[in-house]
Formats: structure tokens, C-alpha cells, sequence
């Protein structure tokens, strides 16, 4: 039996690694024999360069920037000197684990401080510039990175808008100071997810809530980013905005297509190549893919990393089992999309928390549990 695991973090519990051993214990313990091929991902967002460093030793460059909400911080991206490419990852700077609870305020927050990221990589001699999105804390459509490098928001009379959520929907012209700067240079976005920039399914409805916005807020910042595509098409000529993945990070996809013409890649896809996965599973017949995350719901299927393995079982024919902490979604729905089996590790009789605490011990028995039953089939 062979068999390849890529699980994402269990959020507040345990990180991939440990998912990582929790099943290759719990599936040894079932089937000694078994060859276990272990895959550390990532979808893009948080956890980006950690992904990245497991594969490729770069150089870490660590400087002065500023958080989402405009204070003095420190971050770092990762540089690969012999290629000229710089990867950055947008949580570093402007993401919500940057912040506290009362902290969140996604009206005020922007990704300004990853902008200076990446003006420094690019002063550093960078050529090709690679953004991890999603994790964040912001809904400025990628503006802030484009106040830092060069570009400039103003209302109808002219005045400067400091590029956050809540001045999206001010915004009347765009000017651009400069160019000279980040002319010929490649733009790479990896998107975490597959939303488009607005509307119900976009970055405002999807993703505010989780960075503190209230109803009243996620309509104005939905509201934000449509003003933004009007002006940025009456202006500019382009109009990206219902490409999927523009919604990554609160619509910094949409801003890196828009003002840096960037390409786009999912993250599952950068990071699969990465690890040489589409080369692993041509060359060794893959009895089953298992991954997993904290909680599946709906946002699982908008390009989180279970959705990327999902259609990676599909494209190879090979069945894929996810584990998870919380079932939020209906498993036909997922068994309709591919996966052959979804298996919860909470413990219903007991509080959360205890689910929490004991998560490496109970997804081991999960997994063992569900290869012992699949025997006396
Ligand atoms: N051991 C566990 N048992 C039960 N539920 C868990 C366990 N671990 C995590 N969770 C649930 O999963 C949630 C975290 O979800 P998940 O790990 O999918 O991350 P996320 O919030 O989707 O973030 P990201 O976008 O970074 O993946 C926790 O808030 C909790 O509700
Ligand atoms: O940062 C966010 O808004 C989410 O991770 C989706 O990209």
C-alpha cells in the first residue's frame, strides 16, 4: 500500500507536521507494510514561506515595515540571489494573526507594509517577485501595495486617500508617480483561493467577517471594491475584476493583476510543483491522497488546499480521504465533489476544547479506526 499525505494545519491545535505524524502513526499502527509519502503544503496564505523553505534553502531578509493597522513592525520575505526572485508572504505584514481581537478593524487596515516588502526586495535587485495572498487582515484590493510602490488614490476633489477598506469607495482617480522603479519586473500572485473580487461569492461577503467587519461594513467594502474596478476601468482600461482568484486577501490579486500585471497561480498549484507531485504520482502508483484541515465548510471548496488535493485525486483517478477537526458542510456535497471519504475527529460527547488538546491522539485513531473497518469490508 502506498500511500501520500498532504494535510493542511488543524487552526489552534496542531500544525501540519503533527498532522502529518498523527497519520503516518495511526495508518502504521493499521498497516505496517505501507509506504508513506509525506507532502508539508500550504494553500498560499499563511505558513507560505514555511512551505517554501521545506523544499528550497533561500536567504531570509528581515527589515523594518508596518503591520495592517500602519505600526512600525518587523517581517521577513525569502530571496533566491542566483534567480533574482524574492517570495513574499503577505501575512507576514498585513496579516490577522498580526493582530488581536479588539485589534481587528478591516475598515483601517492595509497591506502597505507588504508593498514595503517588496520595494525592498526590489531595491535589493530583485527580478521576479512572488506574493503568497491570503491570511490577511486588510479588504483594500491591493492598494496599499500600490500606494508603496508609487501609485496614488484620490477622491473627486483631488485630496489623497490613504489606501485602506474604508476609502475604497472614495476613490475617484489614480494616478502613478514613477514607474521606472518596478517597470519590467514579474508579478507573480499566489492566490489561496478562487473568489472574484466582488459581489456575494467576493473578497467583502467571503472573507470581512473573519477581520472583524460587521454587515454594515462587509456592504461598504464590498461597495469599496466595486467603486475601485469602476474607476480602475474608466481610468485605466482594464477590468479584472471577475477573474477567479482577484478576491485573495481582501482583492490584493485583483490590485497585483491590475497595477503590476501579474500572473496568477493558485497556491496549491505553486506548491505541488514545488514538492514534484505531479512527477511522484506519474512515477509510483498512489493507493490514496490524505489530507485534512481544522474545519471543513464552505470556504474549503473556494481553492483551500483539501479542494487542490481533491482535484489532484481526480486528475490522477486516485482516492482521496480527508480528516478533519469540525464537519461544517454537508459530506455528500463533498463526496459529490470527489472525496471519497471525510472523517471527523471531534468527539461529540466531549467539549471542544477537549478535541483541541487531544488533537494528535484522536486524529492517529481516527485514521487507524478507518483502515481496521476498511479490512473487514
Ligand atoms: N482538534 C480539533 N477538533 C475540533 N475542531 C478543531 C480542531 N482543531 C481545529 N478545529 C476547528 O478548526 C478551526 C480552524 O480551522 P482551519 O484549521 O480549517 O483554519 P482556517 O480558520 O480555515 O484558517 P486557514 O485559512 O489559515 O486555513 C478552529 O477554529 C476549530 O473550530
Ligand atoms: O486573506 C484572505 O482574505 C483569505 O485568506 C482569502 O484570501
Amino acid at each position: 500500500m502506498k500511500i501520500l499525505l498532504i494535510p493542511d494545519k488543524f487552526k489552534g491545535s496542531v500544525t501540519a507536521e503533527g498532522v502529518i505524524k498523527a497519520l503516518s502513526k495511526g495508518i502504521l499502527k493499521s498497516m505496517p507494510e505501507t509506504k508513506v509519502f509525506k507532502v508539508m503544503a500550504s494553500d498560499g496564505g499563511d505558513g507560505f514561506l514555511d512551505a517554501i523553505q521545506n523544499y528550497i534553502s533561500l536567504e531570509r531578509v528581515e527589515g523594518d515595515t508596518i503591520d495592517p493597522l500602519g505600526r512600525p513592525s518587523r517581517a521577513y520575505y525569502l530571496y533566491n540571489e542566483s534567480n533574482s526572485t524574492a517570495y513574499v508572504e503577505l501575512a507576514k505584514a498585513s496579516g490577522i494573526e498580526l493582530l488581536s481581537n479588539a485589534d481587528l478593524n478591516v475598515m483601517e487596515t492595509s497591506t502597505i507594509g507588504t508593498g514595503i516588502q517588496i520595494k525592498d526586495a526590489i531595491t535589493r535587485g530583485a527580478k521576479n517577485i512572488i506574493i503568497g495572498l491570503g491570511g490577511s487582515a486588510t479588504n483594500d484590493g491591493g492598494t496599499g501595495i500600490a500606494h508603496a510602490l508609487g501609485y496614488r488614490f484620490m477622491d473627486d476633489k483631488d485630496n489623497l486617500l490613504a489606501p485602506k477598506g474604508k476609502n475604497l469607495s472614495l476613490i475617484s482617480k489614480i494616478s502613478k508617480m514613477d514607474d521606472s522603479f518596478w517597470k519590467g519586473i514579474s508579478f507573480t500572485a499566489v492566490n489561496d483561493v478562487t473568489n472574484p473580487l466582488f459581489g456575494k461569492e467576493g473578497a467583502a461577503y467571503v472573507y470581512a467577517k473573519q477581520k472583524g467587519a460587521d454587515s454594515g461594513q462587509i456592504e461598504s467594502l464590498d461597495e469599496g471594491l466595486r467603486n475601485l474596478a469602476y474607476t480602475v476601468q474608466n481610468t485605466m482600461g482594464v477590468d479584472h475584476a471577475l477573474l477567479p482568484g482577484t478576491g485573495a486577501a481582501g482583492g490584493t490579486a485583483y490590485g497585483l493583476k491590475t497595477f503590476f500585471n501579474a500572473e496568477f497561480i493558485s497556491g496549491i498549484e505553486f506548491l505541488f510543483k514545488l514538492a514534484g507531485i505531479p512527477q511522484l504520482l506519474k512515477e509510483t502508483s498512489i493507493d490514496y491522497i490524505i489530507t485534512g484541515e481544522g474545519k471543513i465548510d464552505e470556504q474549503t471548496l473556494h481553492g483551500k488546499l483539501i479542494k487542490g488535493v481533491m482535484d489532484i485525486g481526480l486528475q490522477y483517478s486516485i482516492p482521496v480521504i480527508a480528516v478533519c477537526g469540525k464537519l461544517a458542510i454537508d459530506p455528500i456535497e463533498l463526496k459529490k465533489k470527489g472525496l471519497m471519504a471525510v472523517l471527523e475527529v471531534l468527539d461529540t460527547t466531549k467539549p471542544l476544547q477537549y478535541s483541541m488538546d487531544n488533537a494528535s491522539k484522536l486524529i492517529e485513531k481516527t485514521i487507524f479506526n478507518y483502515f481496521e473497518n476498511q479490512k473487514s469490508i
